[in-house]
């Protein structure tokens, strides 16, 4: 709706909008109605409300109820994989993947959807490269990007993920399923620093961050709007507290 308002004064859509998107799980409705205008957001809510539900549903991975735009626009109007990799959604247990880190992200660079994108990118550096070294600030060492990801730890996984994720420079929207669940404090620190300087960087491609947290602390360091899902709703909350 504000999509279609905003092009009748020649304005932008948003990045990402929700129009009363709902889901149905186990033929019983998870939540609906969900209207949201997406950028710095924090996610929250009881575990098994529909937090993760809500970000595959916004990367496309699931089927929904109602309308997910992007730039004004469906996500089939850019074709699936060219939206997902501009969406991009980063699981919560990276190390259920197959094959190892390096695979993995040589599996999304041979994607047609990423070589149109890359064509297109000012970046000298390769994927990998970008992707090892902000690791690597992160005290992730080169040898883990060619280990099984099931013989990682969670937060080493975890922090390459995010590493392949941002070294991907696709996405304008990152959907972050518990990020930093399994690091420690001070790496946790480190890699909320590196997203939200990312994200409040002129020059980067992402724009904004979906983020589900648990703790009220990160919430409050890394979100600018705050939204629980709760009784199959979702509404908007003022500051960090619950
Ligand atoms: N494929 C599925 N089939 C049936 N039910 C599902 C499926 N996936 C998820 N669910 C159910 O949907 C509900 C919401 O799951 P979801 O993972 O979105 O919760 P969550 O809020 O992210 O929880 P947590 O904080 O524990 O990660 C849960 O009750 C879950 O069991």
């Amino acid at each position: 709706m504000i999509a279609s308002l905003l092009r009748l004064f020649h304005m932008s859509p948003p990045l990402v909008e929700l129009c009363n998107v709902s889901c149905v799980k186990d033929e019983q409705p998870l939540f609906r109605d969900v209207n949201l205008v997406v950028n710095e957001v924090i996610l929250r809510g009881k575990s098994g409300s529909g937090k993760t539900t809500l970000l595959k549903c916004i990367a496309h991975l699931i089927l929904y109820g109602g309308s997910i735009l992007y730039r004004g626009s469906a996500p089939t109007i850019y074709g699936v994989p060219s939206y997902r990799i501009r969406v991009l959604y980063v699981p919560q247990r990276p190390s259920m993947l197959p094959g190892s880190p390096q695979d993995f992200l040589s599996a999304i660079i041979a994607l047609d959807a990423h070589k149109a994108l890359a064509k297109k990118s000012a970046q000298r550096t390769s994927p990998l490269q970008r992707a090892m070294d902000i690791a690597s600030s992160w005290d992730i060492s080169p040898q883990l990007w060619d280990r099984e990801w099931s013989n990682l730890s969670g937060g080493e996984a975890q922090r390459i993920a995010l590493a392949i994720a941002l070294g991907l420079d696709s996405a304008e929207l990152l959907l972050l399923d518990e990020p930093t669940s399994a690091l420690d404090p001070a790496s946790s620190l480190a890699v909320e620093r590196y997203l939200i300087n990312e994200v409040r960087s002129e020059r980067a491609s992402l724009k904004a961050i979906m983020w589900i947290t648990h703790s009220d602390e990160q919430g409050g360091r890394v979100g600018n709007k705050f939204i629980q899902i709760s009784g199959g709703k979702c509404r908007e909350e003022q500051g960090s507290s619950v």
